[in-house]
């Protein structure tokens, strides 16, 4: 490998492209981030902040911003690409021109593209056709790691070369990176648990206690690893940072916006009312949406998507979310050990002789 500074762009000025833009710097990498506003580009250039996203946050002043896609992608050897996912086509489709097959290229984003119900990675390697493809996903609220909280993500990837060059550029002392070569996995990880962090804030402003919080996680991780399983993903993965690590944090933290979202429903607000508050993405609004609709198509069983669906979009009040938690069925605690059908056999087969 040459001793020449690793060359990384990231793409989007929001507060996690700012806190990996900076960590790359940190770690002597030639940092460009690429944005929309010029303000902010001008801003983060002169103070070394980013006012709009993580105004409290020195960025390594090495981290250059520019709204001029060609600078910023001009010899980058590894692309961030930070955006929400109604956004993610768009702009990547705007870099296009300027990337090529031996760079790099790895989604930060936590959604799904609608038309196809496609994760972002795949959307990465439907508008290049390139080989060095991955994901990075886990327990990484921007807001902490501006602070230097110790976290870690996970790099996700069937290419070798993608997983340790996206190790060594964002690896350090509070920010670890771990490898899964399980892609589809970890990223449908870091886009269901936004559904149930909704679902968390929502129990939260409606008073519920620690057991129910413990047991909405633990039937969510049920429901996501489900749902996962039945896409193709590996049920493993869901044990790692980006699926119950990544749960915890979204499930229990009111800087996550997901949550948030959920918070203010619950506290009587409407989901616009909500959305707009919070004047950042929420990915898990969107989410539920496709993941309620593509459940109900593949027969999967979500009761706890189905029941946010109804409160997010059906107008059905919050409080009856936990009642229909309740109601839902009492089936297996961990379908990989027990099937549910089992279970369902066994009160069959119980009920038989009475009638
Ligand atoms: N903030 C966090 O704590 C974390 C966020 N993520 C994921 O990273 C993705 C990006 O997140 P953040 O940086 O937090 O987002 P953000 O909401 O803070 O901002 C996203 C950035 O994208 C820009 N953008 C939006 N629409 C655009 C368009 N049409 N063209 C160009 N730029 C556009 C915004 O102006 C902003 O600079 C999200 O999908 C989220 O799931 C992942 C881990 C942590
Ligand atoms: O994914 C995140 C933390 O890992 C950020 O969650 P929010 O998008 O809900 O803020």
């Amino acid at each position: 490998m040459s001793d020449e500074p690793m060359r990384v762009a990231v793409l989007g000025g929001g507060s996690f492209g700012t806190a990996l833009a900076s960590i790359a710097a940190d770690n002597g990498a030639r940092v460009r981030q690429w944005l929309r506003d010029p303000d902010l580009a001008a801003q983060i250039n002169r103070e070394h902040r980013n006012g709009r996203y993580l105004p409290d946050y020195a960025i390594n002043p090495a981290v250059v911003a520019s709204t001029v896609m060609a600078e910023v992608l001009e010899g980058a050897d590894l692309v961030l690409v930070a955006i929400p996912s109604k956004a993610f086509r768009d702009v990547v489709r705007q870099a296009r021109p300027w990337l090529h097959a031996g760079q790099i290229l790895v989604s930060t984003t936590k959604g799904i593209q609608e038309e196809g119900f496609k994760l972002m990675s795949r959307i990465l390697e439907e508008e290049t056709g390139f080989p060095h493809i991955g994901v990075i996903s886990g327990p990484n609220l921007a807001t902490e790691i501006a602070q230097k909280q110790l976290t870690a993500t996970v790099i996700a990837s069937d290419d070798p070369e993608t997983r340790t060059r996206v190790q060594t550029a964002l690896g350090c002392d509070y920010f670890r990176v771990y490898a899964s070569n399980d892609r589809y996995g970890v990223e449908l990880g870091g886009a269901l648990k936004n559904i149930y962090a909704i679902a968390a804030g929502m129990a939260a402003a409606l008073g519920m206690g620690e057991n129910t919080r413990s047991m909405l996680m633990t039937r969510a991780l049920a429901e996501m690893s489900r749902f996962a399983v039945d896409q193709g993903a590996n049920p493993m993965t869901f044990l790692g940072l980006a699926g119950v690590g990544d749960l915890i944090v979204t499930c229990s933290s009111s800087l996550s916006r997901n949550y948030r979202v959920g918070q203010a429903l619950g506290e009587g607000s409407t989901l616009d009312e909500a959305v707009e508050a919070l004047g950042q993405v929420a990915e898990g609004v969107n989410t539920v949406r496709l993941v309620r609709d593509k459940a109900r198509e593949d027969g999967v069983y979500m009761p706890l998507a189905e029941g946010l669906y109804q409160v997010l979009f059906e107008g059905v009040p919050a409080q009856e979310m936990a009642r229909m938690l309740m109601l839902g069925e009492q089936s297996s605690d961990v379908e990989f050990i027990l099937s549910r059908e089992d279970v369902r056999q066994a009160h069959r087969d119980d009920e038989g002789p009475h009638g």
